[in-house]
């Protein structure tokens, strides 16, 4: 853990973009930066930046990541910045949201350039971490990465970003609920690292998005700041925890295996945090299914659910992740556990149903109430908006689990019985 406090400035308000100059030379940077985006952000603010500097006598490189479709974190992206960097450049300066705050976090930690971020929308909640979720090999992984040294957000661009960016911030933010609860319970099954503190800001993080949430159809720029706020909260919750655990849970790794599945089959991609949006409303639902349920019930069905083999969980992974199937295999030892484990697990969920289920009372919504958050800022709330039916919905949760190890409501509804809790949450 640490303290957050290695961001030296964070800078949210009208025209903050004519402050760069001044954070740089308070920073010590004085000669040469490397300004990193794509067009639409260079449109956003980049090239307004790019004056504001070269006025002030900075030597401006630029590194445009332009694409014919999106632009992903990926191997040729990371490439790319690595190869547009001179010996003379003090620092990376990242225009833009999630994606290029990704890229650049990722090749600062590499070359221990320090870089800053200027961005462009209020979308996803990455500013201030230190993590970088990057597409390798097309699989979605999460690498440790670093902080940027300052963050600006100029109200007057967040406010013009395309509205369903804004809505995306939003949805990532909503995904709070699971994954604090995520946290939470596997803090007491699995008896992870557990820091009420981290997990206050976080619920504070949740709390002001939905206050913003009044004000944002109108891209009212006092919202935007809040909303923006919160993201940059939420993010200095994983910078101190010193992962993104806080942050995200069961919602995130559905979101994650939704894109991977967006990119591998050429379909569009929708955002993150509109996926996120829409995958809380159904952990919702899980948790909401699982705990309405006693002990006994609980132990019944923990005796009467079905054994996956090893042999029928290495051909479900075949089946469901394809050529990426090796990204899981790395880890199979995590992903497959043994009865033994297994049950040693049982033992504590049933030891703590109580406490568990009185937490989950009062700190888990309806999934009416998160359906009514995202319509009332009009951000995507139902799965047809990507693509997809309810029967597609099992198999999405059977297997999105198997995108990272940590414990969450699914890995729970595993312990108990996966296939007839998930029936009973896609019924309802
Ligand atoms: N590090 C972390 O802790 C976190 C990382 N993430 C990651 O962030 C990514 C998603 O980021 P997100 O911000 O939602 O999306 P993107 O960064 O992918 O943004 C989508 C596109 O919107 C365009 N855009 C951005 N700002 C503007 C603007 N002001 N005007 C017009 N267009 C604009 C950009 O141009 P163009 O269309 O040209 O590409 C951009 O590429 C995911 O990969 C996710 O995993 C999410 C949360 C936390
Ligand atoms: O998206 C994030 C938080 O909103 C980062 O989480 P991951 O570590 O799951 O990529």
């Amino acid at each position: 853990m640490n303290d957050g406090m290695q961001i030296k400035e964070i800078q949210i308000s009208s025209n903050a973009l004519y402050d760069v100059p001044d954070i740089l030379n308070s920073l010590g940077i004085k000669y040469c930066v490397l300004i990193v985006c794509d067009k639409n952000t260079y449109k956003a603010a980049g090239s307004l930046l790019r004056d504001i500097l070269i006025d002030k006598n900075f030597d401006v490189l630029l590194c445009m990541l332009n694409r014919e479709g999106n632009l992903v974190p990926d191997e040729r992206a990371v490439g790319e910045v690595l190869t547009s960097l001179e010996n003379k450049v003090e620092m990376m300066i990242a225009v833009g949201s999630g994606t290029i705050n990704d890229i650049v976090k990722f090749v600062s930690s590499k070359t221990k350039i320090p870089y800053g971020i200027v961005a462009t929308a209020p979308s996803m909640d990455g500013y201030a971490s230190s993590v970088s979720p990057l597409i390798v090999n097309g699989f979605k992984r999460t690498y440790d990465a670093t902080y940027p040294l300052f963050i600006v957000g100029d109200t007057k661009v967040l406010k013009d970003a395309p509205y369903d960016m804004i809505t995306s911030g939003f949805g990532d933010i909503i995904g709070k609920f699971t994954s604090l609860s995520d946290w939470y319970i596997s803090s007491i099954i699995t008896k992870e690292d557990y820091s009420k503190e981290i997990a206050e800001d976080t619920r504070k993080s949740l709390n002001e998005c939905i206050e913003a949430s009044k004000n944002l159809k109108s891209k009212d720029e006092k919202a935007i700041k809040k909303l923006m706020g919160a993201l940059i909260l939420s993010g200095l919750s994983m910078l101190k925890f010193g992962n993104s655990r806080p942050a995200s849970g069961a919602e995130h790794h559905l979101s994650h295996f939704i894109e991977m599945k967006e990119l591998s089959n050429g379909e569009i991609r929708h955002s993150h945090g509109a996926k996120v949006g829409i995958m809380t409303k159904i952990s919702v639902k899980l948790y909401n299914t699982v705990f309405s349920l006693d002990k006994d019930e609980v132990k019944k069905m923990m005796t009467e659910r079905k054994y996956e083999t090893r042999e029928e969980f290495e051909c479900r992974i075949r089946e469901n992740f394809g050529p990426m199937s090796d990204e899981v295999f790395k880890d199979i030892d995590h992903y497959y556990i043994n009865e033994k484990l297994r049950k040693a697990r049982q033992e504590r969920i049933l030891k703590n149903w109580d406490t568990m289920k009185n937490w989950v009372s009062e700190n888990v919504p309806s999934s009416d109430y998160v359906d009514e958050l995202l319509n009332y800022v009009e951000a995507p709330s139902d799965i047809s908006y990507l693509g997809l039916q309810k029967s597609d919905l099992k198999n999405i949760l059977l297997n999105a689990k198997e995108m990272r190890k940590r414990y969450t409501i699914l890995r729970l509804a595993e312990d108990i019985d996966i296939d007839r809790i998930l029936d009973l949450a896609i019924k309802n």
